[in-house]
């Protein structure tokens, strides 16, 4: 790694799993944190640049403020074809905000990623080191299922198009726990940051 270069750690993990809560544990430890979903909801939201190919693509699914997440999300789910072609519209703008971030952290010695999709899109290459965030599967359903708007069935077909849980642990470097108290996630995460970063970026 030369110097002036950033150790990159991917943060993924299946629906519900607990990205955005240790993404948030990572930030709190002063590690700056690409979050993918939130490029997304500022790309489809208002004024957002990809909400007009979005409506080309969906008639219908946005307005004045921008792309109407749950007409989208109707509009795609289900269909491998439709969700294809939404993902060709977003993800290159998501990469392209990715670069702006790696750019303006180039001094940072550790900086995170926090991809949902990071397995389903190839995202391992672009980063150094993969930590996936996991729970039992009870325990995962029961959180998104209590989700307002979610049904089993939505929930079904999000996890028919992500990567196994099972098989995002065997990909890993690092499984960070949600299954646990908060502090033992907490706690996982500062043994990444120390085996990524050590004391005085050595
Ligand atoms: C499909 C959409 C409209 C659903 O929106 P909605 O607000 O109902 O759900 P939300 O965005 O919170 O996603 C719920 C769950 O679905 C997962 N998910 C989202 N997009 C995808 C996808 N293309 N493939 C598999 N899982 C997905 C998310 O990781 C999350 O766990 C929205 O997720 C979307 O625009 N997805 C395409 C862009 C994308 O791939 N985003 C993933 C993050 S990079
Ligand atoms: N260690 C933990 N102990 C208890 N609850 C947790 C823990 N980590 C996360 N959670 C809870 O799990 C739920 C899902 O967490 P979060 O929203 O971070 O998941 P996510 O992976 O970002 O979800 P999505 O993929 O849908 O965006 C939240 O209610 C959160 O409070």
């Amino acid at each position: 790694m030369t110097s002036g270069t950033s150790v990159r750690l991917g943060l993924t993990g299946s629906i519900g799993m607990g990205k955005s809560t240790v993404a948030a544990m990572f930030a709190e430890a002063g590690v700056p944190v690409f979050d993918a979903d939130a490029a997304v909801h500022r790309l489809q939201g208002p004024g957002g640049r990809v909400v007009a190919a979005i409506e080309a693509a969906f008639p219908g699914t946005s307005g004045q403020g921008g792309v109407n997440r749950t007409a989208l999300s109707e509009a795609v789910l289900g269909s491998e074809t439709a969700m294809r072609l939404l993902e060709s519209i977003v993800h290159p703008a998501v990469r392209e905000e990715r670069a702006r971030f790696v750019a303006d952290h180039a001094d940072a010695p550790l900086i995170v990623f926090d991809v949902p999709l990071l397995f389903e899109t190839g995202g391992e290459q672009a980063v150094d080191k993969v930590a996936v965030v996991s729970a039992a599967e009870p325990v995962q359903r029961a959180r998104v299922l209590a989700r307002a708007g979610m049904s089993e069935a939505k929930l079904d077909a999000i996890l028919a198009r992500q990567v196994p849980d099972a098989e995002k642990r065997a990909r890993a470097d690092f499984v960070i726990p949600t299954d646990v108290p908060l502090e033992q996630t907490r706690a996982a995460v500062a043994a990444v940051i120390a085996c990524l970063q050590p004391p005085g970026g050595g």
